[in-house]
């Protein structure tokens, strides 16, 4: 690729609306060095006495050539191609723009597209990982050329990549979805809470990971160690039309540990029992009849970051996790147990 864009030196006065080739410095002995004029800066009316006070009587501009973009527009354009719903554009910064999420969501990113634009060369677009919760104003990813200027053909293979993304997929390559408010059934197992041995903890845990995206713990129950008593319960729940149903303790190996057989024989369909991510391995994925059913670890009770942290945001935004979504988790999903 061969830049024909030009430096052409012009006089201050017939600088206005020309863009500058390069930073303008200002000194002030003792106070400030710094840039007073950044690269690529348009010229306006106000920044001419400006530049007279720093000693510019003249100015390199570009030109920029036929078919050429400057990296500003380059960035802005191709964010633009990206980005979907619930995403806003930052301002150009040093030829670079960001994507931010508009709302608290699940941010969607394929990474294939992603693959495919930087394969293209001489661009940089950096994401976070998808299927992620993003805070409002939370940045999900930042584009932008490498060189100053590009050809525009560039740019353009990144619109039609886009445009094709948009076609198959129905959506576009980065957006964010909401949450729904969900009202959720709460079954809390164990004989040492049940029997008052000791005080419930998890039932708060899972209530302020829930309420802080905006759904609720609609009813909760204590219920002992028994099978039966588990499965009646999860039934009655479902009957109750919850959008989903957590259950806590008893999910690992112990003789007491009676929730993953109850959940199945309330007749859900496992999902998967047993998540390769740490902590939160133990954690079990089902649907009866529609509604999401959950098995929730010890660990998701003291830990921030467990596999339900992951999932939740999922099931919130309505999406069906499948087993090769649980697969999926192993890889990057260590984090510490
Ligand atoms: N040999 C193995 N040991 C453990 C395994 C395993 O696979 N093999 N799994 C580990 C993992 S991972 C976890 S997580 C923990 C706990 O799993 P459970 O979900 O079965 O938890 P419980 O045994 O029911 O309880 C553990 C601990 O937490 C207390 N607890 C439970 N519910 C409440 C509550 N609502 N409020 C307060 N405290 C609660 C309970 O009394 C126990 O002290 O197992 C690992 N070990
Ligand atoms: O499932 Mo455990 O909760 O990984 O620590």
């Amino acid at each position: 690729m061969s830049i024909r864009t030009r430096l052409r030196e012009v006089p201050v006065e017939q600088a206005l609306g020309l863009r500058l080739a390069h930073d303008l410095t200002r000194i002030v002995p003792g106070s400030f060095k710094g840039r007073a004029f950044v690269k690529g800066h348009v010229v306006t009316e106000a920044d001419i006495p400006a530049l007279l006070d720093i000693g510019k009587a003249h100015l390199y501009v570009m030109e920029l050539a036929e078919g050429e973009l400057h990296e500003d527009e380059a960035a802005l354009r191709m964010a633009e191609a990206h980005r979907g719903e619930r995403i806003e554009l930052g301002r150009p910064h040093e030829g670079k723009v960001a994507l931010k999420s508009s709302i608290q969501g699940l941010v969607k990113i394929d990474p294939a597209y992603v693959n495919e634009i930087n394969d293209l060369g001489d661009i940089a677009l950096a994401t976070v990982v998808g299927d992620r919760l993003v805070e409002a104003g939370g940045q999900v990813a930042a584009t932008r050329v490498i060189p100053l200027v590009v050809e525009e053909a560039l740019v353009s293979r990144v619109e039609e990549l886009a445009a094709r993304f948009r076609e198959r997929h129905g959506r576009a390559p980065i957006e964010v979805k909401p949450l729904r408010p969900m009202r959720i059934g709460l079954i809390t197992t164990g004989g040492e809470v049940y029997s008052g041995r000791i005080e419930d903890r998890f039932g708060p845990a899972v209530r302020a990971k829930l309420e802080r995206l905006g759904s609720s713990v609609s009813e909760q129950a204590l219920v002992p160690d028994d099978r039966q008593r588990i499965v009646d319960k999860i039934v009655e729940y479902k009957d109750k039309e919850y959008d989903m149903i957590l259950l806590t303790g008893g999910m690992s190996v112990d003789p007491d540990d009676r929730t993953p057989g109850a959940i199945r024989a309330a007749g859900t369909d496992i999902v998967r029992y047993g998540t390769p991510m740490l902590p939160g391995s133990m954690l079990l994925m089902g649907y009866l009849g529609g509604t999401p059913v959950l098995g929730l670890p010890g660990c998701v009770m003291h830990d921030p970051h467990t596999s339900f942290d992951v999932l939740l945001p999922r099931l919130l935004a309505g999406e069906e996790i499948r087993r090769e979504d649980i697969t999926a988790m192993g890889y990057g999903g260590l984090y510490g147990c």
